[in-house]
Order: C-alpha cells, then sequence, then structure tokens
C-alpha cells in the first residue's frame, strides 16, 4: 500500500457532512485497504467555526471554503454545502487546482451538469455524485456504467422521501395532505420550508440528472415537467382504492415509442396496487428502470438522511480515489445522443377524471361527444347520482397530455359540468 495519504476536503458538514467525516474516521483502515492508500481528511469548510464537532480535529476546520479548494495538494473534494453558489464556484475551482470532485448537489447538477462536466474534462478529472439521486441507492452509476451497454427506454421512480411519506401517511389512515405533513414534519422528515419537497422540485432534479444519463442526452431542470402533491385529496385516494391504484409522486422519463425524443415529467399519479412502486412505503425511495436487453429492474432503498447519503459519497470517495492511484478517470459527460426533449403535451398516458354533473337526461352522451371530439378514447365510467348532481369518473385509454387538456378546457364550458373534481394520470399498467 502506498503510504503517502489521498488529501481530501469537505466541504459542508451538515446532515451529511458530519456523517461523511464520521465513517472517513471510524472506517479509515478499511477505506485505506479498498483504495490502496490511506484518505486523509485534510480540511473541513464550514459555516460555523465554533460548533462542536464530534472526531473532527479543530485544526482542519476553516469558514475559508476557496481557500481550501485552493491549496493545491487535494486529492479529492466533497462537496455536500448544497444550493448552487458557492457550491458552483467551489467546485469548478476545486478542477482549476487539481482536484477531483464528489457532489451531493442534485439541485446543482441538474441545472449546471454540463458546466461542470466541461469542467471536469478540461482539467482531466473526475465527477461523481451518486448521492445526488435517490441517496444511498445505487442508482447513477448502474445507469452511468453497468447499464452502459444497454439501451434504457424507461426511468420510473419514486425519488423523494417526503412527499412519499405523506402520501404513504394519506393512503394508509385517511388523513388530508397538511396533517401528513404535519406528521412529517415533528417526525424530521419534512423541512420547516416543504416547498423543494412538495412542489415537486426535489423530484424534478433528479429527473433532469436520472433522464440525461438514462439517455445520453443533455436535460435540464427547466426541460422537466413539474407538479407538486399538495392538491391530492383524501377523495384522490378513495378513488384510487376504486381503481386499485394508490397515488405516488414519480418521477418518469420515457424516450418516445418512436424513439426519436425523451420526455422528463414530475407529478402524482395513480399506480395499480400490483405494481412494485405501489408497496414503497414510508420515506423509502425505489427507482424502476426498463432496457432492451436486461428489461425490468428495480432499485430500492432509503434515498435520504446523513448516514445513508455518506454511504453513497463514500462510495464515490473510494472510486476517485482509485482513478487517482491508478491515473484513471471514470465516465465524463454522454450526451452524444443529444435527443430533442419533448414538451409534455406529448407525453402519452392514461387518465382518472372525476367530474361534478347535472344528473339528468343526455349529460353522459354530451360528455362522452367531448372526449370523442378530441381523439381521447374511454375505457370505463362510473356514476353516482344525488340530489340532482352526480359525481362522473372517466378513465380514459391513452391519449397525449394536450388532447386531455383540451377535452377538459371543454368539459368546463359545458353548462352541465358544475365543475371537474381532479385529474390524476394513470402510469404503471
Ligand atoms: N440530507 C439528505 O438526506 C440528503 C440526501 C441526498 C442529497 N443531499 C444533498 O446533500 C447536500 C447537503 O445536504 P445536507 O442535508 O447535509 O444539508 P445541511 O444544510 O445539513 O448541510 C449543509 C452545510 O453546509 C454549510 N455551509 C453552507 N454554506 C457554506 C459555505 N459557504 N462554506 C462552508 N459550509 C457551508 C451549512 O452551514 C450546513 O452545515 C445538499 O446538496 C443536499 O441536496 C442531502
Ligand atoms: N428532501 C429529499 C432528500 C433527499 O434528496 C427527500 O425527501 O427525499
Ligand atoms: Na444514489
Amino acid at each position: 500500500m502506498r503510504t503517502r495519504p489521498l488529501k481530501v476536503a469537505l466541504l459542508g458538514c451538515g446532515v451529511v457532512g458530519s456523517e461523511v467525516a464520521r465513517i472517513m474516521t471510524t472506517h479509515a483502515d478499511d477505506l485505506a485497504a479498498r483504495v490502496g492508500a490511506p484518505v486523509e481528511l485534510a480540511g473541513v469548510a464550514v459555516r460555523r467555526p465554533d460548533k462542536v464537532r464530534e472526531g473532527i480535529d479543530p485544526a482542519l476546520v476553516t469558514t475559508d471554503a476557496t481557500a481550501l479548494v485552493k491549496r493545491g495538494d487535494l486529492d479529492v473534494v466533497v462537496e455536500v454545502i448544497g444550493g448552487i453558489e458557492p457550491a458552483r464556484t467551489l467546485i469548478t475551482t476545486a478542477f482549476e487546482h487539481g482536484a477531483s470532485v464528489v457532489s451531493a448537489n442534485k439541485a446543482l447538477l441538474a441545472q449546471d451538469g454540463a458546466a461542470l462536466y466541461a469542467a471536469a474534462e478540461q482539467h482531466d478529472k473526475d465527477l461523481y455524485y451518486e448521492a445526488a439521486v435517490a441517496g444511498a441507492i445505487p442508482l447513477i452509476r448502474p445507469l452511468r456504467e453497468s447499464l452502459a451497454g444497454d439501451k434504457v427506454n424507461r426511468v420510473l421512480g419514486i425519488v423523494n422521501g417526503t412527499t412519499n411519506f405523506i402520501l404513504d401517511k394519506m393512503d394508509s389512515t385517511g388523513a388530508g395532505y397538511q396533517e401528513a405533513l404535519d406528521e412529517a414534519t415533528a417526525l424530521g422528515y419534512a423541512e420547516a420550508d416543504p416547498t423543494a419537497d412538495v412542489e415537486g422540485f426535489d423530484a424534478a432534479a433528479k429527473a433532469a440528472i436520472l433522464a440525461g444519463i438514462a439517455f445520453h442526452t443533455r436535460v435540464r431542470l427547466d426541460d422537466v415537467h413539474r407538479e407538486g402533491m399538495t392538491e391530492v385529496t383524501a377523495a384522490d385516494f378513495a378513488s384510487a382504492r376504486e381503481m386499485g391504484c394508490t397515488i405516488k409522486l414519480l418521477a418518469i422519463c420515457e424516450r418516445a415509442a418512436d424513439g426519436a425524443s425523451v420526455t422528463a415529467r414530475v407529478h402524482p399519479a395513480m399506480i395499480p396496487l400490483s405494481h412494485p412502486l405501489a408497496n414503497v412505503r414510508g420515506a423509502y425511495n425505489a427507482v424502476f428502470v426498463e432496457s432492451d436487453a436486461a428489461g425490468q429492474l428495480m432499485f430500492y432503498g432509503p434515498g435520504a438522511g446523513g448516514s445513508p447519503t455518506a454511504s453513497a459519497v463514500l462510495g464515490d470517495l473510494v472510486a476517485v480515489c482509485r482513478n487517482r492511484l491508478s491515473g484513471a478517470r471514470g465516465p465524463g459527460e454522454s450526451a452524444y445522443a443529444a435527443l430533442p426533449v419533448s414538451p409534455m403535451g406529448e407525453v402519452v398516458t392514461r387518465y382518472h377524471i372525476s367530474l361534478d354533473v347535472a344528473d339528468k337526461p343526455g349529460v353522459l352522451a354530451q360528455v362522452a361527444t367531448v372526449f370523442a371530439e378530441h381523439g381521447v378514447s374511454i375505457d370505463t365510467v362510473r356514476q353516482q347520482g344525488k340530489d340532482g348532481e352526480a359525481s362522473l369518473v372517466v378513465v380514459t385509454h391513452r391519449a397525449t397530455d394536450a388532447a386531455l387538456g383540451g377535452t377538459v378546457a371543454a368539459l368546463r364550458k359545458l353548462d352541465t359540468v358544475r365543475g371537474v373534481a381532479s385529474i390524476m394520470r394513470v402510469e404503471g399498467e
């Protein structure tokens, strides 16, 4: 084994960073044996230097992250600060000063992945980010490396633990959204400001990263259609149950049937109880991958939390350290396919629509005509009447989102349609 250690700087020592430091210290001998050289924590950039950090030598702690990444003797910089700046500048500065980078930063990778890859390439360095999507679950590397010889057609996943916890609670207890969110907050799953999770921003960033790798195409956050899950109601869950489904917030990345384009989206959807994703409970994540040669694969596990996320960071750290020693580099950006990312209107799926209508002769025919006029074929209709009003539940065959949107706009104009109670896509069939 080489005796000269590989030097690692840690940027950020919060939930994930503190666990990375702890595991680096407690597993130092195993890490050294696996890498082939000692892996030394050479500096830790923090915002609050006075905080007591168990197991970290105070002499390593600095508030000057820029000076740390400019040291010039670092092998690897681990970025677990999060957010766009200063993380982006610190990462590019690290490359410029000779270090490879391991990051957990999905927001940054989804927004500026191409520029970061270019900087890594320019300086002949590695950029690894397994922790950025679905925490501990090995997913980036299986897609980027293990499936590099296959053709991925679809990635369908639950990639946000907070929202899965909330939806699971609503499903299993009949609770409303707010009640379930309050419990998620009390248990520490949801952050004080849960916007990024419940509005789907976090999942959309992960969808952009997954689609980019799966389809060898640049997919940015702005390319991902995003709908949060704050409007999902207990009544939606009751409807889902009647169809033998549950509701999940899904990230869906698909290659079009003709292979000429791709789509990426995040929204709540009904999914059959028989689908493996329906049984992903609590704050767990799971991602279903469909490819030409392998068929169907599922990746399952803890998608968040300090220690699970640190597991993914440490796995990357070992890989990058091994590359440093052997003089190799891991895979860079693979965007050669450069497929266009189609807008949501071109997505094809099934829909579950609940309408409040007047309960009188001809209404069902009128509603059915609107679907027909927009080329949307109806699979099933269920009606329940009460005091001259009725609730009409229509489930469609596969249609484009644009056709469904046109149908709903026309339905809203009918005098006999009092309101559109909910529209939910049906996936995973
Ligand atoms: N927590 C998770 O479960 C989880 C899971 C997957 C990925 N991630 C990602 O990991 C990263 C870190 O997340 P976290 O949960 O540890 O966040 P956190 O807020 O607990 O930790 C971030 C730390 O960075 C520090 N920091 C901020 N600016 C700094 C600066 N300029 N210099 C030095 N330190 C600075 C903060 O003080 C804080 O302690 C994020 O990109 C996040 O998206 C987190
Ligand atoms: N807030 C995220 C953390 C992991 O990225 C979640 O709930 O899954
Ligand atoms: Na992961």
